[in-house]
């Protein structure tokens, strides 16, 4: 389904600020914030990737009535200093904040032992105390501007169930996810909402090079685990994470949607047995009913 979801204007008068906005699955993202009508501020470390992406989206979706425009602004989010920088600005710009989309992240796959100490410290840094620190700095804007604003966290599948191979990025996913649980339990009294999406394999340059690399693809089909045989839209992802920043998911917190065409059900013990021709079915009926026969007798 490669079409927006919510109604002409449904996120109009809102400022979002999307971290690794100008890549991937972010800067889709905000393309579709931006033609709902919000405001929006991409930030992350290359300014020059920022500036290409808000000329593109500017031509793509620009508006002539003030609203829908974007902000592109450095900042790595592992620095308070920058993340300040960025609400200081997007207010001066906007006037407000509105959403918060923890999108920025650092990935790659490698056996653990291979891993030296700052390989880990580099992934945790990037995605759960960037994800901390850009929320506790617009959680406190917000708190003392009595704003009811949004927190939306890109996670993973992996967050919650742990997979080999990508044990940084397990372990800060999995934190965030936490993290977002139990603000949104304190931060409920204040209207600040905090929820989670959990994407499946959804095709950018920025994972496909790092966890998908040629020589991997050439051994497997990552469709080929996925019940609906399939990787996701953009456009699909861009839906969910517009509603849960909009006011419509108003009454949603603390929560965390899947959406990965059933890649997460796939641990289930017996879901590989597709493979099982129908002519084999009929071989391993009878051997059941043989053997229910027998147990009768
Ligand atoms: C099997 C089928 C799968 C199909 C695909 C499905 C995908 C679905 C699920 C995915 C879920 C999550 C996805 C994502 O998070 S995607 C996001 C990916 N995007 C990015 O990572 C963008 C930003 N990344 C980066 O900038 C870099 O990759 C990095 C995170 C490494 C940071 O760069 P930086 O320049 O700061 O760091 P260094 O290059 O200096 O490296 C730091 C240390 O890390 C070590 N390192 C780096 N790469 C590897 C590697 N491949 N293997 C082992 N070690 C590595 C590096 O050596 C440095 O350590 P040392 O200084 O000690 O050597
Ligand atoms: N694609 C997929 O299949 C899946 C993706 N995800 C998640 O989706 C999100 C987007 O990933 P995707 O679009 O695929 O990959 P990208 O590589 O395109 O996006 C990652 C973004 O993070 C930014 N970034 C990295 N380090 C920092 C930093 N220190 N400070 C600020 N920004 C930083 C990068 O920009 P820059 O280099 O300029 O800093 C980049 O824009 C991530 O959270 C990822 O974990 C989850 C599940 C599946």
């Amino acid at each position: 389904m490669n079409q927006g979801m919510l109604r002409e204007g449904a996120l109009q008068g809102k400022t979002i600020i999307v971290t690794g906005g100008g890549t991937g699955l972010g800067k889709s993202m905000s393309r579709y914030f931006l033609q709902l009508g919000a405001n929006v501020t991409i930030c992350s470390r290359r300014q020059n990737v920022l500036d290409e992406a808000a000329k593109e989206l500017m031509d793509e979706t620009g508006r002539s009535d003030g609203s829908g425009q974007v902000l592109a602004l450095a900042c790595d989010v592992r620095n308070p200093q920058e993340i300040e920088n960025v609400i200081a600005e997007t207010v001066n710009r906007f006037g407000r904040i509105d959403g918060l989309l923890n999108n920025s992240a650092g990935n790659f796959i490698s056996p653990t032992e291979r891993l030296s100490y700052k390989a880990f410290d580099v992934i945790v840094d990037i995605v759960l105390r960037g994800t901390y620190y850009f929320t506790l700095a617009v959680g406190k804007h917000w708190i003392e501007n009595q704003i009811k604003g949004t927190v939306l966290n890109i996670s993973t599948t992996y967050a919650q169930t742990g997979s080999g191979y990508v044990v940084p990025s397990a372990v800060a996913k999995g934190g965030a996810l936490i993290m977002t649980k139990s603000l949104a339990a304190e931060w409920g009294k204040y209207g600040i909402r905090l929820n989670a999406i959990a994407p499946g394999p959804f095709p950018t340059k920025g994972a496909w090079d790092r966890l998908f690399p040629e020589p991997l693809m050439k051994l497997m089909d990552p469709t080929s685990r996925i019940p609906l045989k399939r990787v996701g839209e953009h456009q699909e992802l861009a839906n969910l994470a517009a509603y849960l920043l909009s006011d419509f998911s108003g009454f949603v917190t603390g929560e965390c949607i899947t959406i990965d065409g059933g890649e997460v059900l796939m641990a289930g013990e017996f879901n590989h047995l597709e493979q099982v021709s129908s002519e084999m079915w009929d071989v391993i009926e009878q051997t059941i009913k043989q053997a229910n026969r027998a147990s009768k007798s």
